[in-house]
């Protein structure tokens, strides 16, 4: 069988406890094939980027490269968080675009692909995620890799008219045309970049996957909705009542009703308009004071970009204000806290909530709101209250489904949620666990290396 080589922006090293969906499913693809895990080492360095360190695990090899700090910077600080990330996930107000940090960004590319293409045998199939590594397969055909290469994008793709304020995008987004094999998350995400294909770059694109740009060049495109592994969850959930921490959460809320959030401290998220559309929640459903609580999980992401410290500040800020304006000595509305925690914890947690609060403004996917609900009581399932804007919202219909912008509605769905009979809530739940259980994380990855190696 041939070898898979996942490349990544992250690697989860096998003795890290990385949670999240990716490191699960790529830690299973690779012990099912065999093969490697290809990155940033997590170190930057006062010399120059490019030292390997190889570390074997079982039939899998994590190779890991260090980046020098002005490199780092520029790539992952720069092109990718402050350019594109902003860009596709259609905030063109928050892009920050400067030929450096694209030229870093190239460069860093460029260097993977050479220390990569030293590592691959003939046979190996190469599996690029995210919008970190755009540029691989160019990089890696240009040094006369032939091998089968796949792209995941995790993000959302934007409408192509977005994608074109980009100075160059059509050096940037042309090179995917180097993989064989392009995987979105939504149908949506897919339609706008055959339109861009279609309108920018003087391509085609087939009805049956196929596309083809204008220099000839022809490769796949098609939809792969990422998702967790359902039935680990669930059982992680169920045994997370014991835990500590879950206890302590549940007698400190007494016989309220606990909704939750859990986010990365990213804009895409939504936790201003979040926080605002609570705060409506608390002046349109006066009676309803003091039966809520709203826990909010954010841990920092992203720390050294502007962006993500003003956002910091705003979310203090806001924070401080709707529990001043509303909590009573014995009730604090919204509890904000800025750790993480792990999935053991993280599921008790979901069990624990009766609603799960999930508005992000854009998101490629959101395994948050998946998670929530493989983790519910079955006898007592929570109400998931989601983005229209989350990637999740499309397989997702048995949701409140809301507009994250709409802080009215966000702030019904709430009332609507809290008093939704038990008979609905079921209902509800059944029918989202039932297709999480079809297609979970394991479906996911065998699809797209199917597709793939097909
Ligand atoms: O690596 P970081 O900069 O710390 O960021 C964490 C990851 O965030 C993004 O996640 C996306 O992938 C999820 C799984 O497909 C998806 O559900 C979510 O909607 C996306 O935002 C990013 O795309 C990853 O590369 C980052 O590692
Ligand atoms: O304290 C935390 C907060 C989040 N997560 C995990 O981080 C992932 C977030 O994925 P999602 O797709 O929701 O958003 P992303 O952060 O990737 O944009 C989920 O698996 C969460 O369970 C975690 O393990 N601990």
């Amino acid at each position: 069988m041939s070898r898979l080589v996942i490349v990544s922006n992250r690697v989860a090293m096998p003795n890290e406890h990385r949670a999240g969906g990716l490191a699960v499913a790529m830690r299973a693809a690779l012990k099912e094939h065999g093969g490697m895990w290809f990155g940033w080492s997590g170190k930057r360095t006062k010399d120059a980027s490019g030292t390997l360190h190889t570390t074997e695990n079982g039939n899998t090899t994590y190779c890991t490269m260090d980046l020098s700090v002005e490199d780092f910077d520029h790539y992952y600080n720069g092109f990718a968080n402050r350019t594109l990330w902003p860009l596709l996930h259609f905030r063109l107000d928050l892009v920050d675009y400067r030929r450096d940090t694209q030229d870093g960004y190239r460069r860093v590319n460029a260097l993977f692909a050479e220390k990569l293409a030293a590592q691959l045998r003939e046979d190996d199939i190469v599996w690029v995620h995210d919008y970190h590594m755009i540029p691989l397969a160019q990089r890696l055909r240009e040094l006369g890799v032939g091998n089968r290469i796949g792209f995941f994008l995790h993000v959302p793709m934007p409408s192509s008219d977005l994608l074109a304020a980009l100075p160059n995008h059509e050096v940037l987004f042309s090179s995917l045309a180097s993989y064989d094999l392009v995987g979105f998350q939504t149908e949506r995400d897919l339609d706008r970049f055959q339109s861009y294909v279609r309108l920018y770059i003087g391509g085609k694109a087939f009805s049956d996957g196929r596309m083809r740009t204008a220099d000839g060049r022809e490769f796949r495109a098609a939809v792969f909705p990422i998702s967790i592994d359902t039935e680990h969850i669930a059982r992680q959930a169920k045994a997370a009542s014991t835990r500590a921490s879950v206890q302590r959460l549940r007698e400190s809320l007494g016989a309220r009703v606990l909704t939750i959030g859990v986010d990365r401290l990213d804009y895409s998220k939504g936790l201003p308009d979040r926080f605002r559309a609570f705060e409506h929640f608390l002046d349109r459903y006066p009676d309803l004071h003091g039966q809520i609580t709203y826990l909010q999980l954010a841990p920092v992401s992203r720390s050294e970009v502007p962006e993500y410290q003003a956002l910091r500040r705003e979310l203090e800020g806001l924070a401080g204000h709707i529990n001043g304006r509303h909590a009573s000595p014995d009730w604090t509305p919204l509890r904000y806290v800025n750790r993480d925690f792990s999935h053991g914890v993280l599921t008790g947690f979901y069990r624990s909530a009766d609603i799960g609060l999930v508005t992000p403004l854009r998101d490629g996917m959101n395994l948050v709101a998946k998670e929530f609900v493989a983790s519910q009581d079955p006898e007592t399932p929570g109400v998931l209250v989601l983005s229209r804007f989350a990637g999740a919202a499309a397989e997702m219909k048995e949701a409140l489904i809301v507009n994250p912008y709409d802080l009215d509605g966000v702030a019904d769905a709430l009332a609507q949620a809290h008093a939704m009979p038990a008979t609905e809530r079921k209902e509800r739940w059944n029918a989202l666990l039932k297709r999480l259980r079809r297609y979970d994380i394991t479906l996911w990855r065998h699809k797209f290396l199917e597709a793939l190696s097909g």
